[in-house]
């Protein structure tokens, strides 16, 4: 048996084309490109790498996009009043902090002056507080984009036993609350937990998001299970090339598996074409009544 590929980078192609066609109706009844906002601070160059496919993304499907760039030593002060301005823009419709930040800025304070209109990433309290409800809302673009991943292949999530290995608030925790809201039995495990292997091997529908390579190994997989990998380590491989893998042991998982995203390829693709989502959402909500787009979900 060898894992059915779930192919993010095409899926995220057939959403960018009709992303585009929707933006194309939008443009013309209302006159203005939806905007997106992408606040980089400092210049780690995988930071640069994501800015610039997002830009490239929104290129592709006619989103108008800020780009603001501010040295590592930008203060607080300075990027409040740069959100506070794009809050009060109206070319702009979604406003994106490229996470991390340097150690001295407190990106929570941050994140919580985006207008929750504008919260493209979904990371402000009021839109994680909508997620805990169960209510329409933004939603922060990993989680969205490996439901969405997962829907594509009508991978049922109902009853089903999920582990999610990582807590964090960009994806680990989101992506359990996702889970649980499609009825699945949701385990968060983590750096702490006792019998990781043991946790991991329960998963009908196993997703791991740590940022550790080889942190999955074979013996960790259920025979047929579901393995969606978000991990993203760049790492320099035997012949000196860099390159980016997951945290799945991917050749050693894809005999064990059923399905199984690649990285590249998988949920990386997916998460900016659902910022691209998000941002036109957040464009149809504000002119709510004429053109209605499907939910943030
Ligand atoms: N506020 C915030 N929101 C984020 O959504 C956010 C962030 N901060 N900080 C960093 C992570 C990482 N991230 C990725 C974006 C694109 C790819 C991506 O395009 N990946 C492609 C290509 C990768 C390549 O080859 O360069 C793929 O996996 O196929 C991956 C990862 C967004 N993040």
């Amino acid at each position: 048996m060898t894992a059915q590929l779930l192919d993010g980078k095409a899926l995220a192609q057939r959403m960018q084309a009709e992303l585009a066609q929707q933006v194309k109706v939008l443009q013309a009844n209302h006159k203005r490109p939806p905007g997106l906002a992408v606040l980089m601070v400092g210049d780690n160059p995988a930071s640069a790498a994501y800015v610039r496919n997002k830009e490239r993304a929104c290129t592709i499907v006619g989103i108008a996009s800020y780009g603001k760039h501010f040295p590592a030593d930008a203060t607080q002060a300075e990027l409040e009043q740069t959100i506070h301005e794009l809050n009060q823009d109206d070319r702009v419709d979604g406003i994106l902090v490229q996470l991390p930040l340097p150690a001295h800025l407190d990106s929570v304070a941050l994140l919580n002056q985006i207008d929750p209109d504008k919260d493209a990433d979904g990371l402000h309290p009021y839109n994680l507080g909508r997620l805990v409800r169960g209510e329409p809302g933004l939603r922060s673009c990993t989680p969205a984009g490996v439901m969405r991943l997962l829907e594509e292949y009508q991978i049922d999530l109902s009853g089903k036993q999920a582990v999610v290995i990582g807590r964090s608030l960009l994806v680990g925790k989101p992506i359990a609350l996702l889970l649980l809201e499609a009825d699945a039995t949701v385990t968060i495990a983590h750096s702490r937990s006792h019998d990781l292997g043991a946790i991991a091997r329960s998963a009908d529908i196993l997703i791991a998001a740590v940022g550790r390579q080889g942190l999955i190994t074979p013996e960790m997989v259920k025979p047929g299970a579901v393995v969606v990998d978000v991990g993203i380590n760049r790492i320099t491989d035997a012949t000196g090339k860099s390159r980016l893998v997951g945290d799945v042991d991917f050749e050693a998982v894809q005999p064990v598996a059923g399905y199984l995203t690649p990285v590249p390829g998988g949920v990386g693709a997916m998460t900016v074409t659902m910022l691209l989502h998000n941002t036109i959402w957040s464009y149809s909500q504000k002119f709510a009544g004429s053109v209605r787009l499907n939910s943030g979900t």
